[in-house]
């Protein structure tokens, strides 16, 4: 296995006096999807701005591709997908797909090409010459997603990236996350959907400004002697 895609360490962040995330560790390994779960408030997204060095540690380390974040050229090589969208209302899901891909230094001859393939795996194919203040909630979570996909990005980071996207195409999405990680390529997730992390291929449990555990699906079960990654969720926080 070669070295983490994003490694951290002791990682500790506050918020004036408010500590927010006390000790973070945790790893993504190349080929590798890790799931972040925990209560709303946990922290989850926090750990993800720190680790993209949108916010500033107050303690540890966050190294993604084994150096400090932000890093301009390295964040060429990240997809990152917020939890709220930043998407250009007047212009059609095309023009943000193509200025985003740009932005990512897609090449003008081979940006026609990705923008099909992307609105293709989030099912956006025929709206996207539509502009994007007549889409729904979850066409623009998919929207975010499509951008977050393009110019095929050695990590992904998503922030509960199918909120409000239906079953089926939930299931489509999950078929492209399986073959990014086949590819070698690595993915970060959060995600309220326990079935989702049912589908990592770790899962960090994020309580009470920690990792209170972290290991596959399978693992985690049966050190917590339940028969879901929901009931492991649910005597983590000490619910019965
Ligand atoms: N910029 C900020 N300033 C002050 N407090 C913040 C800031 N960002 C986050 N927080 C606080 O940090 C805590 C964790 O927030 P965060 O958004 O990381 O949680 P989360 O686990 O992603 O939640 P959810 O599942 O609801 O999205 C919350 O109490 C939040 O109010």
């Amino acid at each position: 296995m070669g070295q983490a895609m994003i490694d951290l360490q002791h990682l500790a962040k506050k918020f004036g006096d408010q500590p927010v995330l006390k000790d973070i560790n945790l790893t993504v390994n190349p080929g590798e999807i890790v799931g972040l779960i925990g209560p709303s408030g946990a922290g989850k997204s926090t750990v993800i701005k720190v680790t993209l060095g949108m916010e500033v540690a107050s303690g540890g380390s966050a190294k993604v591709f084994n150096a400090t974040m932000p890093n301009r050229e390295l964040l060429g090589r990240i997809g990152y997908m917020a939890q709220t969208d930043a998407l250009y209302d007047a212009l059609s899901g095309r023009e943000n797909l193509k200025f985003y891909g740009l932005m990512k230094g897609i090449a003008r001859g081979d940006i026609n090409q990705e923008v099909d393939y992307v609105a293709k795996v989030v099912d956006l194919t025929e709206d996207l010459n539509r502009r994007v203040s007549g889409y729904s909630g979850g066409m623009m979570r998919r929207l975010s997603l499509a951008i977050a996909l393009m110019g095929k990005p050695d990590l992904l980071i998503l922030d509960e990236p199918t909120v409000g996207i239906d079953p089926a195409l939930r299931r489509q999405i999950w078929a492209e996350l399986d073959r990014i990680r086949d590819e070698g390529r690595s993915i970060l997730i959060t995600t309220h959907v326990m079935d989702e992390a049912e589908l990592c291929g770790r899962v960090a449990l994020l309580l009470d400004g920690k990792v209170m555990a972290f290991d596959t699906p399978v693992a985690l079960k049966q050190s917590y002697q339940v028969t879901t990654i929901e009931d492991v969720f649910l005597k983590a926080e000490g619910v019965d």
